[in-house]
């Protein structure tokens, strides 16, 4: 990895992290990791105590003393019944350090997806990554995770690493080397020979492994593809059944599919070379100390004991050193996923900061429409779909916006609605409260038919809002009576629903909401010309101080509107009145 690359890690980790370690919770975290560091400081003790108890032990055994091996045995007992208590409880809080910290990341994300729309700019601006929900729900969690672990991991190795070299430096003693006529004297042998084998696995392990971060990337993002295919067949089963579009589906799903085992079967490769040399390099770090130590029990010059406590602290140092080597396929993967969530960052960033030449007037009290406005699709050319367009909203009880398909007429309720950015001139729309968009496909949320009508109000001020009663009579209103017993009946409505019944739901928001202004998107294009002059006839006695806007390919409802908007060719348009 090129130093560019590691700056790169860490400062999107910085990013990342540094929200949380800063929060309001900050303190509590701290408190919970400095436990979490004691308890592994407190075991690399044991592992001392117990690289000590080695060398008694052995020494015990080769001069069969009896009773000190008994007390050996319930020496070793306590140590290992303290060393569980610690490993379990170590592991607890980190996993409610992990939890805590995923919360508050989690909820950071969801409220920066939704803040000024971003989702929907970042659907606009052709920015929408793969799957933003994997990215919230998988990403962090495993983010979180795993810098916990590795963090953690190498605060223990660095501690495991200091007692050690220690042990490790007084026992290796002294060795000289004749090199010529020279001779070297080495203090602490063990501890370079240790130092130069990991040195040279950490070289070597990156070499092999580095592919693995950017397979690990495309993975997830292969994942990500194949389980999106398969939610847009479940979200559009219907068509896709009339259709009998099941070959292209499963086609598609194939595809995708195959890409993933592609890929996997690459990782699959790299982490065989991996393991291989990773497994080679530990069963190796095995025999060297014994190798070293071998010269010295033969001359006599050392017990067995000295030979466990040297090759075991051999072990502790070289295990240490070597972090990186074991932790590879770890890093491989927190890079990828830190690359995934900083994606995610970046790409919110730029949607929050587009920029647009629009000026929103959001709570004007003198007037409601558009002046001198120009629309524009969002290509290199920037066509324009729109010219100088201005429109009193409070001259007209209600408006008719005509034009051909693919005209301009939505995108301009779009740019009404602050939605667009490609678009320049004035909107004045009045307080958020007075006016309601229905846009051309009628959304129903998941949850309760209640929650359904008075979307988007949220749920615990719902029944303060609206009663049961008005619910039901609004309803009835709409021709919906055959649902007034459903209310509180939980189910995906929009699959239940037929796009007519959908409509007029949408419909009795309206009624529900009673907006100064509504904007309806042929929001009534599903029903029959009849229901539909019925249900304009109603929404004006309802609601008779309502301002109405729509869009419309049916002449039936010019009747309907005080004034018609035809959008033309070439950007021009005109008002009929
Ligand atoms: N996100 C987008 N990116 C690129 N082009 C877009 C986007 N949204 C709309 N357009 C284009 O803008 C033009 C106007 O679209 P719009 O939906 O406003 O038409 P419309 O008049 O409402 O059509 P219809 O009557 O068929 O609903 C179309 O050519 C459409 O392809």
């Amino acid at each position: 990895m090129t130093s560019r690359r590691i700056m790169y890690y860490l400062q999107a980790f910085k990013i990342l992290a540094l929200g949380y370690w800063r929060s309001e919770q900050k303190w509590k975290a701290y408190g919970i990791l400095a436990v979490v560091l004691i308890l592994n400081l407190a075991s690399v003790f044991l592992t001392v105590l117990v690289n000590d108890w080695y060398k008694e032990f052995w020494d015990v055994l080769q001069a069969y003393e009896f009773d000190s091996f008994w007390y050996l045995v319930g020496k070793f007992s306590l140590i290992a019944a303290i060393y569980i208590a610690i490993g379990v409880y170590s592991v607890y809080l980190q996993q409610l350090l992990q939890i805590k910290w995923r919360e508050w990341l989690t909820d950071k994300y969801l409220v920066r997806w939704m803040e000024n729309r971003a989702y929907y700019k970042l659907k606009l601006m052709g920015k929408d990554m793969d799957n933003p929900d994997q990215r919230i729900s998988e990403d962090i969690n495993q983010f979180v995770a795993l810098t916990l672990s590795l963090t953690i991991g190498l605060v223990r190795q660095l501690i495991t690493l200091v007692a050690f070299t220690v042990i490790l430096w007084n026992l290796s003693g002294i060795i000289t080397v004749p090199i010529g006529s020279y001779e070297f004297t080495i203090y602490g042998y063990m501890v370079w020979l240790s130092l130069v084998y990991s040195i040279v696995g950490t070289y070597l392990t990156h070499k092999v492994g580095k592919a693995l971060i950017n397979l690990n990337y495309e993975q997830q993002k292969y994942e990500a593809d194949f389980r999106f295919a398969m939610m847009r067949v479940r979200e559009n089963t219907e068509s896709i059944a009339f259709y009998r579009g099941e070959k292209p589906e499963l086609e598609n799903f194939l595809t995708r599919f195959k890409i993933v085992i592609g890929n996997f079967r690459d990782i699959m490769t790299r982490q065989k070379i991996l393991n291989g040399f990773t497994a080679g390099y530990g069963q190796l770090a095995i025999i060297i100390p014994l190798l070293l130590a071998a010269p010295r029990w033969f001359a006599k010059e050392v017990q067995v004991g000295w030979i466990m406590q040297v090759s075991n602290a051999f072990g502790q140092v070289q295990g240490a050193m070597s972090y990186f080597v074991d932790a590879y396929t770890t890093i491989a993967q927190w890079c990828s996923v830190v690359r995934r969530l900083d994606g995610f960052n970046r790409h919110v960033s730029e949607a929050l900061d587009l920029k647009s030449d629009l000026m929103i007037d959001n709570a004007s009290n003198i007037k409601v429409g558009i002046e001198n406005v120009d629309v524009f699709l969002p290509n290199k050319n920037k066509d324009v779909l729109i010219k100088n367009c201005t429109i009193d909203l409070m001259k007209y009880q209600s408006l008719l916006i005509m034009g051909a398909s693919g005209v301009g007429k939505s995108t301009l309720l779009r740019t009404l609605a602050g939605l667009w950015s490609y678009a320049k001139g004035n909107v004045y729309l009045p307080k958020e409260e007075e006016f309601l968009f229905l846009p051309q496909r009628p959304y129903l949320p998941l949850g309760s038919l209640r929650q359904a009508i008075s979307y988007p109000v949220v749920e615990e001020v719902i029944s303060e809002k609206y009663s049961d009663e008005e619910i039901k009579e609004i309803l009835i209103a709409c021709k919906l009576e055959n649902l007034v017993d459903k209310l509180d009946i939980v189910d995906d409505w929009s699959r239940i629903l037929s796009l007519g019944e959908q409509q007029r739901i949408a419909f009795a928001r309206i009624l529900l909401y009673k907006p100064k202004f509504v904007f309806l998107d042929e929001a009534t294009s599903a029903l029959d010309e009849t229901l539909e002059g019925n249900l304009y006839d109603m929404l004006k006695t309802y609601l008779p101080d309502t301002r109405i806007i729509s869009i419309a390919h049916r002449s039936s409802l010019i009747c309907k509107h005080q004034a018609i908007l035809k959008l033309k060719e070439k950007g021009c348009w005109e008002i009929h009145e």
